[in-house]
């Protein structure tokens, strides 16, 4: 296969698997060749082998094949003569430099961290994987490993609550116990920025400047909070290029992606992109249950027994939202209630314990979504839904998406009306009536209305 047709099927890889994606795991990938149907790659480092081999192998070969080449398999090796980029363990030999502010500056040796301590419990023992949040953690893991770096920065993104603090504290203290070495040192990006202002009032630039190059592992939290704060990114940018360039490592974390941040300079969101970008999605079912049950462990662990009903922790993961901190406080909430009491922990008492959380996390759901489900569920075209047609195997339908409308949604009549081809709000009306009419007395219409609620809840 020529270096050619790896070019040709490069370019189609990129609408496939989208750019961020393309630039991360496939632009680094050598094509070595192709033979007895075997096409093999060299990757530059192990991780990123076993993560394109297990998430873009098919898509690779499948490309590859549709070029009309006969690949069965794919194969990735790593790259054996890369140039080895300084270990931190080297960088820690070095002379020490003077560190004129040590207490910021985590080692063996040294003080705590003012103003940015770890939380015990935030390591890696106590972090649940599930398949949201499965990258961000083998990213985190690896460099945790303390080992040489193979991507940095490492900038983690993700919604409120959803692990990032949680992740950067665990990669802190995995270092502290693995290499004790390391100068690591994790803080916000408001702490920075404040160390900075203190440091341009008494005048000690050049000290701060020393400090932030003199570490091993640089960790900053929140990034999106300097966006804006035009000298704090100036000194933030040369402080990061001067530890990039000396390879050490930089973990960041946002509450969305580089690209994303508004008034954050160009040349520092592409600074930024230019490591591994990787995002912890909202959590799923299973992870938050798996979650639930990790930290209703922890407590009895504690505590000793509570008594809970079966099902508890079902009901919470399903009802509650993607925030783990919420999460969490419910089910504090919930043990504290029933030591309270001593009572078994029942799904009323939950109910009860926790309306306001279960109300605020009630899903929003849309008009459009109503539709959908009911246009699925009929059989019929979701241009129908706001279609003139009035044939009764459409207008019942279209009346049922109607009736769920109004009793699901907050929305007024006239606006759904509007949602629904611009009718008038008394025919909207006139189509909720109808519903709540037939109800009454059409058992299969009620079933269908169930069952959509059910659907349209999940
Ligand atoms: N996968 C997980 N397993 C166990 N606990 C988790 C997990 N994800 C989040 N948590 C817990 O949820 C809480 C919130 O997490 P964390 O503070 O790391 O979120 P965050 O993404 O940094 O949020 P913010 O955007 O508000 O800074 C913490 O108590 C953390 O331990």
């Amino acid at each position: 296969m020529t270096n050619d047709t790896w070019g040709t099927v490069r370019d189609e890889l990129i609408k496939a698997v989208g750019k961020n994606n393309f630039v991360t795991w496939i632009e680094p990938l050598r094509l070595i060749g192709l033979d007895g149907g075997i096409a093999r790659f060299e990757a530059p480092t192990k991780f990123m082998r076993d993560w394109v081999s297990r998430n873009f192998a098919e898509q690779i070969r499948a490309h590859l094949a549709r070029t009309g080449k006969a690949v069965e398999r794919i194969e990735f090796l790593v790259a054996a003569s890369r140039p080895a980029p300084v270990p931190l363990a080297q960088i820690a030999e070095r002379p020490a430099r003077r560190r004129p502010m040590p207490a910021v500056v985590r080692g063996a040796d040294e003080a705590e961290l003012p103003g940015a301590p770890l939380d015990s419990r935030f390591t890696f023992d106590n972090f649940v994987v599930g398949k949201p949040n499965e990258l961000a953690h083998a990213a985190a893991r690896r460099v945790a490993e303390g080992g040489p770096t193979t991507f940095n920065p490492l900038f983690l993104y993700g919604g409120v609550g959803l692990g990032k603090t949680h992740l950067m504290h665990a990669i802190a203290h995995e270092l502290r116990t693995r290499r004790p070495d390391l100068r690591v040192l994790y803080l916000s990006a408001e702490q920075f920025m404040y160390r900075f202002i203190q440091a341009l009032r008494e005048k000690q630039v050049m000290d701060f400047k020393e400090m932030f190059r003199a570490v091993d592992v640089l960790m900053v939290d929140d990034v999106q909070f300097i966006a804006g704060k035009d000298s704090t990114q100036e000194e933030f940018f040369h402080t990061f290029n001067a530890l990039v360039d000396q390879n050490k490592q930089i973990v960041i974390s946002a509450d969305r992606a580089p690209g994303e941040i508004k008034d954050l300079e160009e040349r520092i969101k592409s600074r930024l992109q230019c490591g591994l970008v990787v995002d912890l999605h909202p959590t799923d079912y299973e992870l938050r249950l798996g979650i639930l049950q990790q930290k209703a462990e922890a407590y009895r662990a504690q505590h000793g027994n509570v008594r809970m009903a079966n099902g508890i922790l079902e009901f919470l993961a399903h009802r509650i939202s993607t925030n783990v901190r919420v999460l969490e406080g419910a089910l504090t909430r919930l043990f504290a209630f029933a030591s309270l009491v001593g009572r078994e922990i029942t799904m009323d008492l939950a109910q009860d314990c926790l309306a306001d959380i279960l109300r605020a996390s009630e899903r929003k759901i849309t008009i459009e979504e109503i539709q959908r489900k009911v246009a699925e569920h009929y059989n019929i075209r979701l241009s129908d839904m706001i279609g003139p047609k009035r044939v009764r195997t459409i207008a019942r339908p279209r009346q049922i998406a109607m009736y769920l409308a109004k009793n699901m949604t907050t929305r007024s009549l006239p606006e759904i009306g509007r949602r629904f081809g611009g009718r008038d709000h008394t025919t909207i009306m006139h189509g909720v009536r109808k519903i709540e009419e037939l109800k009454g007395s059409d058992n299969q219409l009620a079933e269908d209305l169930n069952l959509l609620r059910r659907l349209l809840e999940a």
